[in-house]
């Protein structure tokens, strides 16, 4: 028995038979500009530790930051983003560390600023490294937030990046207002026309953080963060977190995880089209492909493509990677 013959209009295969005619029906559209590097710098200056459950990731001291950085910034490393990992402070309620002059963020921002002056230099702004707690925000004596403190200081440490030279703060703390808050401080202060404000609006409270707060040392004390951090189910609640932040003045808008939420970084930019759309593929994520592929499921660069690839599909303009540095080879290849 043979099949019938297939009619016209089921036939696709010719138009993408040959790799030019592929390219045609969808260029790769990864450029090096849409890079940005998570990096974490902790409070020994000459530390370079490997972070096990992310692999080929170190905390870094800042001294060290030229041998690190320099190879990737000739390479074409357009930017980074700083999470600051100390290590000997005393932290306290109120994440007194975060803003400290001599903390590892503040100085490695004016060294990166000093090394590299054509580097893009964002900063995640966040209490949960720095408070005894380990929750992103202040906490009422029950344990639960305090939203409009909470803002205020979160505005007060985005303002001391500023200070020390950061091109953009990037607040992932999740606390109402915040995003108002910093805008106006950053104004008041006269950087207003200087510094460009990162909202992670959608942030997931997600499975895929943990090699992050393994490597930065910031999981919660106690309890979890669903009550900042947005229900994975929470499609609605995503779409109206993006709108607060748009009218509340932020200037990038981030999608964060990336790859199960494709479909709310394809409403992100439905409902903000006029802003640039950043999606973070988390440490999570990183380090699934990077399991994946040395359990000999599939090929690491193939499947670091298809990943990021979708990512920009779904509408991202920016990426935060851990695969930036291997990108830049690839990207030349
Ligand atoms: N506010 C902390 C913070 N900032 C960025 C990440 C995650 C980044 C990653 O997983 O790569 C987290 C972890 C969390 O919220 O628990
Ligand atoms: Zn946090
Ligand atoms: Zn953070």
């Amino acid at each position: 028995m043979s099949a019938p013959p297939l009619d016209i209009s089921s036939v696709l295969q010719g138009g993408y038979a040959h790799p030019l005619s592929r390219q045609w029906q969808g260029r790769r559209t990864i450029d090096k500009s849409m890079l940005m590097y998570p990096i974490f710098i902790t409070d020994d200056a000459s530390a370079r530790v490997e972070i096990p459950t992310l692999p080929g990731q170190c905390r870094w001291g800042v001294d060290r930051l030229e041998e690190f950085i320099g190879p990737l910034v000739k390479k074409g490393l357009k930017s980074v983003i700083l999470f600051g990992v100390p290590m000997n402070c005393a932290k306290d309620g109120r994440g007194t560390p975060a803003d400290d002059p001599n903390g590892p963020v503040i100085l490695g921002i004016k060294k990166l600023a000093s090394l590299f002056p054509g580097l893009y230099i964002a900063v995640d702004v966040c209490l949960c490294e720095y408070t005894d707690h380990g929750h992103c925000g202040l906490l009422h004596k029950d344990g639960t937030i305090n939203s409009t403190p909470s803002a205020e200081r979160i505005a007060e440490v985005a303002l001391s990046y500023a200070v020390a030279g950061a091109h953009c703060v990037a607040p992932s703390d999740m606390m109402d207002g915040r995003i108002k808050a910093i805008k106006r401080k950053l104004i008041d202060a006269g950087f207003g026309n200087k510094v460009l404000l990162m909202s992670y609006s959608a942030k997931f409270a997600s499975g895929l953080y943990g090699p992050f707060r393994d490597a930065a040392g910031s999981a919660p004390s106690f309890g979890d963060r669903k009550c900042y951090q947005l229900p994975p189910s929470a499609k609605g609640l995503a779409r109206r977190a993006i709108q607060r932040d748009v009218a509340e003045g932020a200037d990038i808008i981030m999608v964060k995880p990336a790859l199960p939420y494709l479909d709310i970084l394809s409403d992100a930019s439905q409902l903000a089209p006029d802003h640039p759309l950043a999606a973070y593929q988390v440490s999570g994520e990183y380090a699934m492909v990077v399991a994946g592929a040395r359990a000999g499921i599939y090929d690491l660069r193939a499947m670091a493509f298809e990943t990021t690839e979708s990512i920009v599909r779904a509408g991202a303009t920016l990426i935060l990677t851990y695969f930036a540095p291997q990108f830049l080879d690839w990207l030349d290849e």
